[in-house]
């Protein structure tokens, strides 16, 4: 896995409220090449796949490329594969390959060698609103085939388009799917392979927290970026920190207290106001972006608590949650943040 920047690839991809050269690579990056070697090693890709319409290609759109929910409606079958390279910062390097709903594994024209060779993760989404027994057949054939080319690929299922159903029926649906799937392992004599469920939708941000998990198992200095992060905090009185993706709103670590999902939104929200703000009244010339050095926030909220955002390189944030009194020895808190982010670019 590559984390070195890839400073020679420019695109040009208008994302929302983000200057043009703040996007993400061009979508329809379409092809059957080898994935794009930086520094001499390959990205490790991530595999979008499921049923036809469970929802891939929106999670794709959604996350990487700002569109909104409403607009996914009107999206086309997948009909090939389409891979997306994500190399928006020198942490997180991947590319996404959103597969048609109807591939078939038993086609001479499927290379599963080539295809889950280089594969970091599969993740199978499943639609939650529709029958899913011929998903959990689709999703068994899957992991198997994979596991056999590659027995460390991260197996990762979006039990998707939750936003439909009671939370009872949700926790029914989860269970039966994680029971179902795992029976069906069992018996036929793969019970090594372990399979990681997540609840998501795209109109919420159960899908940026899922996504943010599946990328975090790709980031192999996460231990010690998860060591900073929690040094940094018990010394600077924080509760939460949350080191943030700024364009896709991912989290690539955050301390080893548990996530709250309030918390992450909050945090989410922050970023764009921060971003949204800095374009209305921060840019002076077109060549500006909305997010560089010194972009920094303080939010404070009328329950007595502090969102304090920081940044670390020109794609990552530091966003801490924090009481307002501990806010009084800011001197603290800024000079550990200096700390942590030295030891950060140390560490990469
Ligand atoms: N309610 C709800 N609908 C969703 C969600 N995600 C996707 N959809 C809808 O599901 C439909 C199918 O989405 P696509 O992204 O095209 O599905 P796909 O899996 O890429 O489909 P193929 O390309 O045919 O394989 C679209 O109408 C989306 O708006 C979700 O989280 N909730």
């Amino acid at each position: 896995m590559s984390y070195e920047a890839d400073e020679d690839e420019h695109f040009d991809v208008g994302v929302g409220s983000f200057p043009k050269d703040f996007g993400y690579g061009p979508f329809d990056q379409e092809g059957d090449g080898p994935p794009v070697s930086i520094g001499g090693e390959q990205k490790p890709r991530i595999l979008l796949m499921g049923l036809r319409r469970s929802g891939k290609s929106s999670i794709q759109k959604v996350v990487f490329h700002k569109m909104s929910p409403n607009e996914t409606l009107f999206l086309e079958s997948t009909n090939k594969i389409i891979k997306d390279d994500i190399s928006n910062s020198s942490f997180v390097q991947f590319q996404i390959w959103d597969f048609p709903g109807q591939i078939d594994f038993f086609d001479s024209a499927f290379d599963s060698d080539m295809i889950f060779g280089g594969c970091g993760a599969v993740i199978f989404v499943i639609d939650a609103q529709d029958e899913y027994a011929e998903a959990l057949n689709k999703l068994h054939l899957t992991v198997t085939k994979a596991f056999k080319v590659k027995q460390s690929i991260k197996f990762e299922v979006f039990i998707h388009k939750v936003d439909g159903l009671s939370d009872d029926y949700k926790m029914e649906t989860q269970r039966e799917i994680h029971q179902r799937a795992n029976e069906n392992l069992g018996d036929s004599g793969y019970d090594q392979i372990h399979l990681s469920f997540h609840l998501t939708s795209i109109y919420d941000h159960s899908i940026f927290e899922a996504f943010s998990k599946v990328v975090q198992k790709l980031i192999p200095q996460l231990p010690t970026l998860e060591n900073l992060l929690n040094i940094f905090i018990s010394n600077s009185a924080i509760e939460k920190a949350f080191l943030f993706d700024v364009v896709s709103k991912i989290y690539i670590a955050t301390d080893s207290s548990p996530v709250d999902m309030q918390s992450y939104e909050l945090c989410c929200d922050m970023i764009d106001v921060v971003i949204d703000v800095s374009c209305i009244y921060g840019l002076r010339d077109d060549n500006e972006v909305a997010f560089d050095h010194q972009s920094s926030s303080l939010i404070k909220l009328n329950n007595g608590t502090i969102l304090y955002l920081r940044e670390v390189t020109k794609v990552l944030a530091l966003v801490c949650i924090l009481r307002e009194d501990n806010f009084d020895r800011q001197g603290v808190i800024d000079y550990n943040f200096l700390c942590f982010r030295e030891a950060m670019q140390q560490v990469f």
